[in-house]
């Protein structure tokens, strides 16, 4: 690991003209609590919001249910329009929204110039194309028929997490706008800037105002939004402990439900698999966003006869890791979010020493301002291990070791979580054996972590419920309504 040089870009603008974004326009609550905005890099204050009080959600609900009518009543041909339109606005702002987004969350420019802004624009153009094919069904029953009509759900809520800020937006925002809902928006207090953004090139591209809002503030007020009664569903980005909540806050109302959740996904490297594709897919699926990603694959199931070698070419591609300041495009592995977030991984990094752990490179507090770790490798980890069994969500690789098919799989599924795992093999009858065994949601054969919009994702067990991207994402935005039509005379009993 090396540390680079300072040469950062150019800082953005990071203190919004307001907190919130309701009705097309910025909206600040003078009186609200103080939301400061942290640079993981440095700790400085790069912008000070405000949580919204109650008057605030009012307000932002409200725009919502008075925009959805005439935005549903639009054809999806109009509409898509505007979702494309806000999809090649933040491809040319792509640079900025990237800068910005690598402050609020301290991951490396090199990562969110291809990964965040990007991936958000992938999902705005490609449900913007989807919106006007969205279609229901004709059923000839005789002479009568019966069709059905995919309808809106109306008001949806999005929560968000912190990890990928804008794109989670957008991957809540595409669909349920596409579908002809309305949504309120509520980012993580940790990464509260680049969905109002998003708000911003939403209104710039023509969307009424109404169609999609942004408030800001902590669980309460991702609590106040979910039990609202104007509310038909609620998307929710976040760890297994909030999903429950929000699962059973939405339950009150029968509210529709996403939730995309926690995991403790598995990889498994067999004997025959490419050594430098397996290492780079353990890299890929532990330590890009310095490891703050949902669907990592951090118990890495390796095969006896390929593990030395593993271990060694693992150390050695991580020696390589430019560990610096995220503007910097050299750096490679930026800081953790948050201090709270440092505090818990280093905290995980203990209990694997204490429990018998090997630490085989990194885990170590880095001597320089910012919430800095070197990205960590235990081997010799077994499956009743703290660090095998709970979500990280940080720099920290477990390399569990096996002989057969049978076990791993075994192995791979004695968790609560389902969201993704990953087999690396030569052997093409075993990927796919092996995979369709893996109890999972998002699945990788010979790759990891590639999400593109296209593929549905989303997990299974306690990872969540529901779909996120592709055409699945159309079934958990929309209802239908089915219409049964008498082409004859009425029989009834008297
Ligand atoms: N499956 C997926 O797609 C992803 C899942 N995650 C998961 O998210 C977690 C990390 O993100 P965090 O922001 O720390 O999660 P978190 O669960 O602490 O918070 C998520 C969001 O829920 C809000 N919230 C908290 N309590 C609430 C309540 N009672 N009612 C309504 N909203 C509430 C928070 O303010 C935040 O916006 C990890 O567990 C990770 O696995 C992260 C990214 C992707």
């Amino acid at each position: 690991m090396s540390e680079t040089a300072k040469s950062p870009l150019e800082r953005p603008r990071t203190q919004p003209e307001g907190s919130h974004h309701i009705d097309g326009a910025y909206v600040a609550d003078a009186g609200g609590r103080p939301l400061p905005v942290i640079y993981p890099a440095d700790g400085s204050t790069i912008a000070t919001l405000e949580h919204a009080g109650p008057d605030l959600v009012e307000q932002a609900l409200a725009a919502a249910s008075r925009a959805q009518p005439a935005w549903a009543a639009m054809t999806g041909t109009e509409r898509g329009r505007i979702l494309r339109r806000a999809a090649e606005i933040i491809r040319e702002r792509n640079d900025e929204l990237s800068r910005l987004e690598t402050m609020d969350t301290g991951k490396p420019y090199q990562e969110t110039v291809v990964a965040d802004a990007t991936s958000g624009a992938d999902a705005l153009e490609y449900f913007g194309g989807l919106a006007a094919s969205i279609t229901g069904e004709h059923v000839q029953l005789g002479d009568d028929f019966v069709y059905s009509v995919r309808q809106p759900l109306g008001v949806c809520v999005g929560i968000g997490a912190w990890n990928y800020p804008m794109q989670i937006a957008c991957w809540k925002a595409a669909p349920a706008l596409a579908c002809g809902n309305t949504m309120v928006f509520k980012p993580s207090e940790t990464t509260p800037l680049s969905a109002l953004k998003l708000a911003e090139i939403l209104t710039e591209a023509g969307l009424p105002d109404g169609v999609f809002n942004v408030v800001q503030g902590d669980g309460a007020v991702g609590s106040a939004l979910v039990g609202d009664p104007r509310v038909a569903k609620v998307s929710l980005t976040g760890s297994v402990p909030t999903g429950r909540k929000v699962y059973a806050a939405a339950a009150e109302g029968i509210r529709h439900v996403t939730m995309e959740l926690g995991g403790k996904s598995p990889m498994l490297i067999f004997d025959d698999a490419d050594l430098d594709d397996a290492v780079g897919g353990a890299i890929l699926g532990n330590f890009y966003s310095s490891g703050q990603i949902c669907s990592n694959g951090t118990r890495v199931f390796v095969q006896k006869g390929i593990l030395p070698a593993f271990l060694d070419r693992l150390a050695e591609r991580l020696g390589h890791a430019v560990i610096g300041d995220p503007l910097d495009p050299t750096t490679s592995f930026g800081p953790l979010v948050s201090q709270a977030q440092l505090d818990q991984v280093l905290g995980f990094v203990q209990a694997g020493r204490d429990e018998g752990a090997r630490l085989v490179t990194g885990g170590e507090r880095l001597d320089r301002e910012g919430f800095y770790m070197s990205p960590a490798v235990f081997a010799d980890v077994t499956d009743e291990m703290t660090i095998a069994r709970e979500e990280i969500f940080g720099p920290v690789l477990s390399v569990l070791s096996f002989e057969t098919e049978e076990e791993a799989i075994a192995r791979a599924n004695a968790t609560p979580y389902g969201l993704a795992a990953g087999v690396f093999t030569r052997d093409l009858r075993r990927g796919h054996r092996v995979i369709g065994k893996l109890d999972a949601g998002s699945c990788f054969i010979n790759a990891y972590n590639l999400t593109p919009v296209e593929a549905p994702f989303g997990g299974v067990k306690l990872s969540g419920v529901g779909r996120e991207n592709s055409r699945a994402a159309i079934e958990h935005y929309t209802q239908l309504k089915s219409v049964y039509v008498g082409m004859g005379p009425v029989e009834a009993p008297y």
